[in-house]
Order: structure tokens, then C-alpha cells, then sequence
């Protein structure tokens, strides 16, 4: 499967230009992490690829075909999770899933239902009232709902809202595992879900998008760029932008980044997330 955005722009009613002509290769299998602060534009791009909006400019391309001529094939090869999930409370997992199977047009709901319900760890709730679990297993239900049928396209929006670290982890896996012969996009602001992961990284700004690469050549675009220094003064920090500030018994030690490195700061090797700060300082000082 291809996704091909071309020259893509979305204006709301309300006039707020939320993307802007934006170009994007998307083939399967690959498991692509879409990542920008809030307001970014991630969700309006993620709504657009699902066809619940219509972009007000360009064109999006399903293995070649316009988007408005492949709604029918690309919704039946599709799951997703939007990132403000109704679900129904009084429903049990299982007759929500069942209800969710029904709507895909599955043949053996029975089957498909037990094995997501698995892959999401949820097999001691099936019979619970959706009403009665925690945020994290909702969102759990909400990932399963999007596993049903095993399409070829998922796109969770924020999936890992709600979840403790030892279940972002399994799910940073599940999604990874998936992604060997799926395309699998996600959007989120948690850099460690993007990191171990994703082969490719795409960074939305202000609707443009400011990156499309690998996690590497993302961190390589950082070099140079990332030091650390004992703040003796906050004179010091003037012009950079702090990404860690940690208290020591020695003093303060602030890690930044920035254009040009300040004489007092010795270069470190960049994490993602530098990279990604890097990225987002660069822009905002434009
Ligand atoms: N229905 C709408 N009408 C008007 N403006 C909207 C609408 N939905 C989103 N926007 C605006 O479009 C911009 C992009 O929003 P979007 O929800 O796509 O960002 P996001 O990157 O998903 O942010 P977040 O991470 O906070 O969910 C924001 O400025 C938002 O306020």
C-alpha cells in the first residue's frame, strides 16, 4: 500500500490554515512516527489520510488512485484511533468489539475479536463494562478496535495517552511487530515511542512539515549543535535553548541547544530528543 500526499493544505471554515502544501511518501511496511508540539497539525494530516475531512487543496493518492475514487477501498483496508475515542460504556469490551467487527464486515468476528483482545492484554476485562476500566485499558480498547481484522493501514492518533510505561512498552512493540508487514503511522509528542521503533520520523510545525528521515539522520542533523555547561550565572543561558537543567551537589548542570555553541559548553553527542528540540528552537527563532 501507497500514500502518496501532494501539494496538501487544510483551511478550517474558521479560516485557521492548519496545513500547508505538504508533500509525503507513505509505503507499507514501514511504521512511521509523526511527531510535533500541540497544534502542530498532526491530527488534522491523520483525519485527512482517514478521509473524515477533505483537504482544501492537493491531492492524496491510494496506490496511485485519488483519494475521493478510493474511500471505499482504503476504509476497508484501514484501522484507526482517533485521538478523542468514543466508546460505548455501557457496552462490554467483547459486544464493543463485536459491534466494531460488525461495521468492518468481518466473517469470523469470534476469532479476530479473541486475538486482539490478547495482543492489547485485555483477556481479564473482556467481559467487563467498558464504563468500569481505567484510562489506560480504554485506550487499550481503543488500540484492539483499530487491530480488528488485521488491516494492512493503521493510524493511532496519541496511542499511548493514558498508558504506564510498561505498557507504552508493549505497545511500542505491538506496533513495531505489526508494522513488519503493515503501514503503521503514529502520531505522538513522546519521543521514546518514535525512538526504538520508527524507520522513519516525519516532524510537523505550524502545518509545514520541517523533517521526513530516520531516527538517525535525525539525530545526525544535531550535531554540532547540542553542549553542556555548569550554569554559573543565568547570563549564561541567554541566547540557548535549555533542554535539561538537573541539580547536583556540584552546582547546576544545564544541557541546551542552539546554532552556535557558546565557548563555555562542551559539545555532546545528541539524543532524539535533542534533535528534535534542535529542530522545533530552529523554527520558532525564524
Ligand atoms: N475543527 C477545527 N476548526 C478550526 N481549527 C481547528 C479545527 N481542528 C483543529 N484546528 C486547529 O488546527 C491546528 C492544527 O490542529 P491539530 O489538531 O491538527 O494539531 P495536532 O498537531 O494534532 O495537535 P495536538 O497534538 O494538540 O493534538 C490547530 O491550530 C487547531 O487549533
Amino acid at each position: 500500500m501507497e500514500l502518496k500526499i501532494q501539494n496538501v493544505s487544510m483551511t478550517y471554515p474558521s479560516g485557521k490554515q492548519a496545513l500547508k502544501g505538504l508533500n509525503l511518501d507513505l509505503k507499507s511496511p514501514s511504521l512511521i512516527g509523526l511527531l510535533g508540539p500541540n497544534g502542530a497539525g498532526k491530527s488534522t494530516l491523520m483525519k485527512l489520510l482517514v478521509a473524515a475531512l477533505q483537504p482544501t487543496g492537493g491531492t492524496i493518492l491510494v496506490d496511485g488512485t485519488p483519494l475521493a475514487k478510493a474511500e471505499g477501498k482504503l476504509k476497508a483496508s484501514l484501522g484507526y484511533l482517533p485521538q478523542d475515542f468514543g466508546l460505548f460504556d455501557e457496552l462490554t469490551v467483547t459486544q464493543f468489539l463485536d459491534y466494531m467487527a460488525a461495521l468492518k464486515g468481518l466473517k469470523n468476528p469470534k476469532a479476530a475479536i479473541r486475538e486482539v483482545v490478547a495482543a492489547v492484554n485485555l483477556e481479564e476485562k473482556a467481559r467487563a463494562k467498558i464504563r468500569t476500566l481505567s484510562g489506560g485499558q480504554r485506550q487499550r480498547v481503543g488500540i484492539a478496535q483499530a487491530l480488528l481484522g488485521d488491516p494492512p493501514f493503521l493510524i493511532f492518533d496519541e496511542p499511548t495517552v493514558g498508558l504506564d510505561p510498561e505498557e507504552r512498552i508493549h505497545f511500542r512493540n505491538l506496533f513495531s511487530r505489526t508494522a513488519e508487514e503493515h503501514l503503521v503511522l503514529l502520531s505522538t509528542h513522546i519521543i521514546e515511542d518514535v525512538q526504538s521503533v520508527c524507520d522513519q520520523i516525519v516532524v510537523i510545525h505550524h502545518g509545514t512539515i520541517l523533517f521526513t528521515g530516520t531516527p538517525e539522520q535525525l539525530i545526525q542533523s544535531a550535531a554540532g549543535h547540542v553542549g553542556v555547561f555548569w550554569e554559573k550565572d543565568e547570563t549564561l543561558e541567554q541566547g540557548l535553548h535549555i533542554t535539561a537543567r538537573v541539580n547536583t551537589s556540584q552546582g547546576i548542570r544545564c544541557r541546551a541547544v542552539a546554532d552556535k555553541l557558546p565557548p563555555y559548553a562542551q559539545s555532546e553527542e545528541p539524543s532524539l530528543e535533542d534533535a528534535y528540540l534542535y529542530l522545533i528552537s530552529r523554527e520558532a527563532d525564524q
